[in-house]
């Protein structure tokens, strides 16, 4: 299927606005790489195979707020100690460039990975991408539009 839309980043699915558009304040939506048991969350999945999560931040970014509201909309699955993914550099430096609203304030919150699990399980929906780096997980938290 191939889907155009004036001024949507092409890498954006239908299923992804959907999930987007309907979330509201404070929702979560995570970013599962392809390793990631998405289909386990118990959650709403949304396929995004064959691209890669910085890929999808940065089209993402444009659209969604992060939130304000709280210390650090921006989660991370942690890694093992001296194992620290590459992508956390591009993640941090999409988002930097990339946030509109100013809630990406103090760096990523990271968390233990039965925890983030934990955290999966609520967001709104967990978007299982193709990812190949281990440990690339990402959870946002949405802002208000103002
Ligand atoms: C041990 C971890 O298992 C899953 O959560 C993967 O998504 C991570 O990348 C990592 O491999």
């Amino acid at each position: 299927m191939f889907i155009m839309l004036k001024n949507i980043p092409s890498i954006i699915s239908p299923e992804l606005m959907y999930a987007l558009m309907n979330m509201g304040h404070g929702d979560e939506i995570c970013f599962g790489d392809a390793n990631f048991p998405a289909d386990s969350m118990g959650q709403r999945v949304i396929r995004a195979d064959g691209h890669k999560i910085t890929e999808l931040l940065e089209a993402v970014l444009e659209l969604m707020p992060l939130d304000i509201f709280v210390d650090q909309p921006a989660v991370l699955m942690d890694a093992p100690a001296g194992d620290e993914p590459g992508v956390w550099k591009k993640y941090d430096e999409i988002i930097r460039n990339k946030d509109f609203s100013g809630g990406y304030k103090n760096g990523f919150e990271k968390m233990e990975r039965f925890a983030f699990y934990d955290r999966a399980r609520e967001c709104y929906a967990v978007v299982a991408t193709g990812e190949s780096e281990g440990y690339a997980n990402i959870i946002l938290k949405k802002g208000v539009i103002l």
